[in-house]
């Protein structure tokens, strides 16, 4: 084995996790300093035990090697006892786990992969949206393994940098005032087109959010999306790391502590607590309340504004809030999103009266993998590869 290189060990290998694998095996340089050691869906492990094992593997091949693997997916108690192993029989610097499943079991193991020195990267919001003991915890395993790192840039705006600039912002001791911005690309998607800044649209909503469904931006049930829950997943996740937000607004439930405005007609949301959650019908319910949505987009228009759907952690009200708000036509929350943008805005003591705004691609396997490898590299400096 070459000297500086990190192992890697990958669980979860859908679209997201298949374009990692992606970009480190294309790339002769990445594939140097990112040695890949194992790779885990929900039913099989393959371990690259031996260095021939390791440099052998393509993309060509690792799908099928991962199908016709005899290996059980182990339990992560039993996967940090493997990897250990490995690491003590190569000559690598430091073992990342790339956690690129929506798992909870998952999630709720960070502490132990951290307290077993293992480093974490991960777009699952899991973890860091859940419940604040959860979150205690994965802190508590870092401050006493210092050498074992979190980083989890792709879980608010997939590769957007997001993360890495409230973090450069507070290091550097400016003082968050305000984020504000659409983090969700269904809900950017779905607000673009049912009420875009033209202000001459007349789609219908359930409409809009039909074509969604068909085009795969949506989850399987559509209300997971309209819930607001994603927004508020990722709000969680950005105010636990602005100190003054995190003691007043302390989220104990994480993200189900999150002011959330649901897009679900009230009605539909009482339905679906007896009749449970119908896939099939939910865009045909939401028909009967078109109606509404064409008077609250008409009430926009009146002003020269229009709706979009936004998370906001105000540090100076102590607010986090997942809402509806109206917005000029010519506001950057407008008049420059298009298809799934996501857009965020970072108001401070430094960017005052102009806020840093970052906009792009906030969803997608290829720019959701690019935040976790570029995670994967910052653990790879820091462990002095
Ligand atoms: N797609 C996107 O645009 C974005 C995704 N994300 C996040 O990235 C993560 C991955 O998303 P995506 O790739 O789209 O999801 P997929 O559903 O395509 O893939 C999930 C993968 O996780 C595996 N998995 C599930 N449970 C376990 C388990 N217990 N042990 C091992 N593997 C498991 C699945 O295996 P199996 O196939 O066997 O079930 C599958 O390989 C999610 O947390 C998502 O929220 C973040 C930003 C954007
Ligand atoms: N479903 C999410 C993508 C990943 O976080 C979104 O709509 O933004
Ligand atoms: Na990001």
């Amino acid at each position: 084995m070459a000297t500086g290189t990190i192992n890697v060990a990958i669980i979860g290998v859908g679209l997201v996790g298949t374009s990692v694998i992606s970009q480190i095996l294309s790339s002769p340089t990445l594939r140097h300093s990112l040695s890949i050691v194992s790779l885990q869906n929900s039913k099989n492990l393959l371990l690259l035990s031996s260095d021939s094992e390791r440099s052998q593997i393509s993309q060509e091949t690792w799908k099928a090697k991962l199908a016709s693997s005899e290996k059980p997916a182990p339990e992560p108690e039993e996967l940090i006892k493997i990897l250990q192993s490995i690491s003590s029989a190569s000559a690598a610097k430091h073992t990342v786990i790339v956690d690129n499943t929506s798992n909870d079991a998952v999630a709720n193991a960070y502490p132990s992969f951290l307290s077993a020195g293992f480093s974490v990267v991960t777009p699952n919001k899991k973890a860091y949206s859940g419940p604040a003991t959860l979150f205690s915890a994965i802190r508590t395993a870092q401050q006493s393994n210092p050498t074992a790192l979190t980083y989890l840039e792709s879980t608010v705006g997939a590769g957007l940098p997001i993360i890495s600039t409230l973090k450069d912002l507070i290091a550097t001791g400016d003082e968050i005032h305000k984020i504000e911005g659409v983090l969700s690309g269904t809900l950017s998607y779905i607000f673009n087109e049912w009420c875009p800044p033209s202000l001459d649209s007349t789609v219908k909503f359930s409409e809009v959010v039909k074509v969604a469904k068909e085009q795969g931006y949506t989850e399987p049930y559509p209300g997971d999306d309209l819930s607001g829950s994603d927004v508020a997943r990722k709000l969680t996740i950005l105010s636990r790391l602005v100190p003054a937000v995190a003691e007043a607004v302390p989220l104990p439930e994480g993200f189900a502590s999150v002011a959330t405005r649901s897009l679900t007609p009230a009605a539909m949301l009482a339905e679906e607590k007896t009749t449970g959650k119908n896939p099939d019908s939910y865009v045909s319910k939401l028909a009967a309340f078109d109606a509404e949505f064409d008077a609250l987009r008409e009430e926009a228009k009146k002003e020269g504004k229009v709706w979009r759907y936004v998370g906001v952690i105000d540090a100076q009200t102590k607010e986090v809030k997942a809402s509806l708000e109206k917005y000029p036509a010519t506001h950057p929350f407008a008049a420059s999103l298009g298809g799934s943008d996501n857009i965020i805005s970072f108001t401070t003591a430094r960017y005052a009266t102009r806020p840093l705004l970052v906009q792009g691609s906030g969803a997608g396997a290829d720019v959701t993998a690019m935040g976790v490898v570029a995670d994967l590299l910052k653990v790879a400096e820091r462990r002095g590869v």
